[in-house]
């Protein structure tokens, strides 16, 4: 796309709880539309419990929007971020109007998912397009969005760097620095389960019967992502370190397909070896769907992941995610200054063969069949 004048940025993120009476009314924002009762809600709610009702992820995204704040400033670059959330405080259509209301006229929004799926990628467009339609403000403010930025170096090098340091680890843990035990570690790249069919909708366009690995635009960047990181990290994708991309969080009925295998099985069955490779003794968790480490992180791999790795005699770490990692911040005003008519950065840097993704979105990416709602960045459709 050609680049544009933008008077703000737009960070948007899920939004959490803050405290134990907001964690039920937060899962009904999550789940809405789709009757789910609240005795249901309350067994999910039990990680957001454990933690007090609050999730890590609100404080995670004041420092990050402070992050890109300051980065912004080092770079003489005079545009306000404002921050919202698709299922709690700050809302939406409440910063959307904050924006407006400012004198702002053009956005450009940046959110905290990554990759290609309804919830990474369409979901965020619809509810932009909801809250515009909800405001009055269709017609009257304008939001594009950066590419999904997966395969950014500013995304990638922090997983570089923390895969690096937790292979050493897991190394020294078993006794053999010098990497004589490699036979025995995984790295296992982990991301959120989505259901198979939306898996399939992923990043395609009405009519395009583009082939991506693993039928879906959402498994292939994750592969690529993967392959990129053990290449960086080992010298060869292939090399003396397996590994695997694994899949958590799942939820939903138990009749639908969604993307396997579920790490903790994965666990399981590399624990116990077989088909002619040894029984897995290290593990480094590489959290490579995630840019911050929100409950997702702390809970399904940090409590959950690590609890099985114990029980199976596994020495695991896990690796940060990005946070307010100094290459991802600057990265993210990278992306920013793609878009920029004043901007100073003309290349699009991507470190796979699958980059850099599309500005705007072609029609019909990341359909999950629920419907047609007004969307944003959507070529032929953007309101
Ligand atoms: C791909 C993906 C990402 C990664 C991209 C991104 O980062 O956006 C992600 C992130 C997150 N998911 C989060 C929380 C939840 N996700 C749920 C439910 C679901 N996620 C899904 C997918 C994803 N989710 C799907 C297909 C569902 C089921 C259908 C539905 O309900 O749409 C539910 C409902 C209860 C349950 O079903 O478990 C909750 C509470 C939080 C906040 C964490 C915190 O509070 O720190 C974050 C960052
Ligand atoms: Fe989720």
């Amino acid at each position: 796309m050609e680049p544009a004048e933008y008077d703000a940025i737009l960070l948007a993120s899920f939004g959490g709880p803050e405290g134990q009476d907001d964690v039920i009314p937060f899962l009904r924002n999550v789940t809405r539309g789709r009757g789910i009762p609240d005795e249901r809600l309350e067994e999910v709610s039990h990680h957001y419990r454990a933690f007090g009702g609050i999730s890590p992820i609100n404080a995670q995204n004041r420092a990050l929007k402070a992050a890109i704040e300051a980065e912004l400033d080092g770079r003489g670059i005079d545009l306000p971020v404002y921050w919202g959330n698709r299922n709690w405080d700050p809302y939406l259509p409440q910063t959307l109007q904050d924006i407006y209301d400012a004198g702002h006229r053009r956005v450009l929004m940046i959110t905290t998912s990554v990759y290609s799926c309804y919830s990474s990628c369409r979901q965020y467009r619809e509810d932009i397009g909801l809250a515009l339609t909800e405001t009055g403000l269709a017609g009257r403010l304008h939001v594009d969005k950066v590419r999904q930025y997966f395969d950014h170096p500013g995304f990638v090098a922090p997983f570089v760097e923390g895969t690096a340091a937790g292979l050493d680890q897991v190394r020294e843990a078993l006794g053999a620095p010098d990497g004589s035990r490699d036979s025995e570690i995984r790295v296992l790249f982990s991301t959120h389960s989505i259901p198979t069919r939306d898996a399939e909708a992923a990043g395609r366009s009405e009519g395009e019967p583009r082939h991506f690995e693993g039928d879906s635009a959402y498994v292939a960047q994750h592969l690529a992502n993967a392959r990129a990181v053990m290449a960086a990290v080992t010298g060869s994708a292939e090399g003396g370190v397996g590994w695997d991309l694994v899949y958590q969080s799942r939820s939903g009925a138990p009749h639908i397909p969604w993307l396997e295998p579920d790490i903790n099985d994965h666990l399981e069955a590399i624990a116990a070896g077989g088909d002619g490779a040894a029984p897995v003794k290290g593990a480094v968790i590489v959290p490579l769907g995630f840019v911050s480490d929100h409950m997702e992180v702390v809970w399904d791999l940090d409590t959950e992941a690590m609890d099985k790795c114990r029980e199976l005699g596994i020495a695991a770490v896990r690796v940060p995610t990005p946070g307010v990692h100094r290459e991802f911040v600057a990265g993210l005003v990278d992306l920013i200054r793609e878009r920029t008519a004043q901007g100073t950065v003309t290349d699009r840097p991507h470190v796979t063969e699958l980059g850099p993704w599309y500005d705007v979105c072609r029609p019909g990416c990341c359909q999950n069949f629920r419907g047609a709602k007004p969307v944003i960045a959507e070529e032929g459709v953007g309101i």
